[in-house]
């Protein structure tokens, strides 16, 4: 490593002229005479600092990231001072209270063990190494390309996103973790770590689609179809979507109108399918259709016949949100999804519950970084010669904002622990109502996270870039979690609804 120079404060004083203009941040020296006239924020700012330490100016008014872009201007150190401010680098926890789950800020939990620990590091450094290219991709509102999906594929994390079982049986994950060690505390982490990139719409478009429909192929898709698909889909050269809402309906599947016909071989499909997350760039669609006697489930391929439209939505047309069309397409036999007229039960193998998990985790980690968010914004950012944590109104609402999320994380990892212990029918029978209830929960939450995160940071947290972007991210797309994977009303009357089933009748006052 280049050894940097060494500067005192009055040979830096000296570097005042717009074409020779120095200043400081913390102990570093930048030369700003080439960037000045292309500084976002004016020439004016910076002449104002030049020569002079403008650290607490400029973190007033940037993010840290800034500096890591911009490192080209950095010319020397200052003699004698040592950094005061540490530059996060990819991969590190945060050390801010609350900013991380307590476990990993040292504290003791009864739930984690090294291999939770292993991944969670591991798998932190990957998506903080990707988060510039998926922040750009979702600002952008692309599609999120081939070579970035297999990245992830790559790193075995699409299969991850399905939640644990044998499709991870043979793999190491991120951590040197086996795959077969994959329980549900390390899918939550895979959920929390994605959504700290602030990237709702990128990382629906990217993983949810496939996570909600790829188990119709993994329990339902004849062997041939499996063997040739899945290694496609797990490796992110192909994508899948979930194809069952319609215009006309949105939970209440058994009123879908797209229509399969028998015809010799197969079926020809008419009809069409609305809020298809990553509709817009799928290969395939696990579509229910009407049938001769109740519902069935076949695997659509992208083809002449189907058609994609974007539907413009809050988040990010990265998520590729689409309303899907099919015109008598002609679908093989060999993609029926288990048997004809017993779609139920395939639709019901997208295993709700593992949605609505990976929606809590997501929910409370974007809630999580807001705290985060808030916490430093609070602590650094001056108004009216005080600092805004000097504020009461302040610090209540990062003690509601704490204390919500850390309720929301408790119970998380009371169902991940459940989840570890239960097989499939067990849980269907004892966790839908408490995840309903925890959903609910979770993005009522993220709705007053949300508000008072907005308030602390003022007009930044309505600016797509710079100091608030984080928040801005959340209150725009908060919404989405309250309504995918069952509204907050319907995850509510279910929870309720699950406890009533299983009321003792002899119960009295
Ligand atoms: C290494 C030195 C600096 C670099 C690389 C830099 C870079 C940037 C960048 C990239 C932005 C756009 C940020 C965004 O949209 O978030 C910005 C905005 C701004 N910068 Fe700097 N800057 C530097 C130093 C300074 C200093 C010393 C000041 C003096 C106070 C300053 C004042 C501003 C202002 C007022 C804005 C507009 C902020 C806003 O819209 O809220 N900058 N700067």
């Amino acid at each position: 490593m280049v050894e940097l120079k060494k500067f005192t404060r009055e040979e830096v004083s000296r570097h005042t002229a717009e074409e020779d203009i120095w200043i400081i941040i913390d102990n570093v020296v930048y030369d700003m005479s080439k960037f000045i006239d292309m500084h976002p924020g004016g020439v004016f700012p910076i002449l104002e600092y030049a020569g002079k330490d403008a650290t607490e100016a400029f973190y007033g008014m940037h993010r840290q990231e800034v500096l890591l872009k911009y490192n080209r201007y950095k010319i020397g150190t200052l003699e004698g001072e040592t950094a005061q401010i540490t530059i996060r680098q990819p991969g590190d926890n945060s050390k801010v209270p609350y900013a991380e789950m307590s476990a990993f800020l040292g504290y003791k939990s009864p739930y984690y063990n090294d291999s939770h620990f292993r991944y969670q590091a591991g798998l932190r450094k990957i998506c903080d190494e990707l988060k510039a290219e998926a922040q750009e991709c979702d600002s952008a509102g692309d599609r999120p390309s081939d070579e970035f999906a297999k990245k992830l594929g790559q790193h075995h994390l699409l299969a991850a996103h399905v939640g644990p079982g044998p499709w991870l049986h043979n793999i190491i994950l991120p951590g040197n973790v086996p795959g077969k060690e994959y329980d549900y505390f390390h899918d939550m982490i895979t959920h929390q770590e994605f959504a700290r990139w602030g990237t709702s719409g990128l990382v629906a478009g990217l993983t949810g689609g496939m996570t909600i429909s790829l188990p119709t192929i993994l329990n339902y898709g004849k062997p041939a179809l499996k063997e040739k698909l899945v290694p496609l889909l797990l490796s992110g050269e192909k994508r899948m979507s979930l194809a069952i809402t319609e215009p006309y309906t949105g939970s209440d599947v058994a009123s879908i109108r797209t229509n399969a016909k028998k015809v010799e071989g197969g079926y020809l499909v008419n009809g069409v399918k609305k809020w298809i997350t990553t509709g817009r760039f799928a290969n395939y669609f696990a579509t229910a259709v009407k049938t001769e006697k109740g519902i069935s489930m076949l695997l659509i391929e992208r083809q002449d016949g189907v058609e994609t439209k974007a539907i413009k939505t809050a988040y990010s047309p990265s998520a590729g949100t689409a309303y899907v069309t099919f015109e008598n397409v002609f679908v093989p036999d060999a993609n029926l999804l288990g048997v004809e007229d017993q779609g139920f039960r395939v639709v019901l193998s997208v295993n709700f519950n593992h949605e609505r998990f990976m929606l809590i985790a997501q929910s409370v980690s974007a809630a999580r970084n807001a705290v985060e968010e808030c916490f430093k914004w609070a602590m650094q950012r001056k108004v009216f010669g005080k600092r805004l944590i000097e504020q009461p109104v302040i610090r209540n609402k990062l003690a509601k904002m704490i204390a919500s999320v850390e309720s929301c994380q408790t119970w998380t990892e009371n169902i991940a622990y459940q989840m570890n212990h239960m097989n499939y029918a067990e849980q269907a029978d004892k966790l839908a109502g408490p995840i309903g209830l925890l959903k609910y929960h979770a993005t009522r939450m993220m709705h007053d996270v949300a508000d008072d995160a907005c308030q602390i940071f003022g007009g930044r947290a309505l600016t797509k870039t710079g100091m608030g972007k984080y928040i801005e991210d959340l209150q725009r797309t908060y919404k989405f979690n309250a309504i995918l994977g069952g509204s907050e009303e319907i995850m509510a009357d279910l929870g309720v609804r699950q406890a009533i089933k299983k009321f003792p009748a002899d119960a009295r006052l």
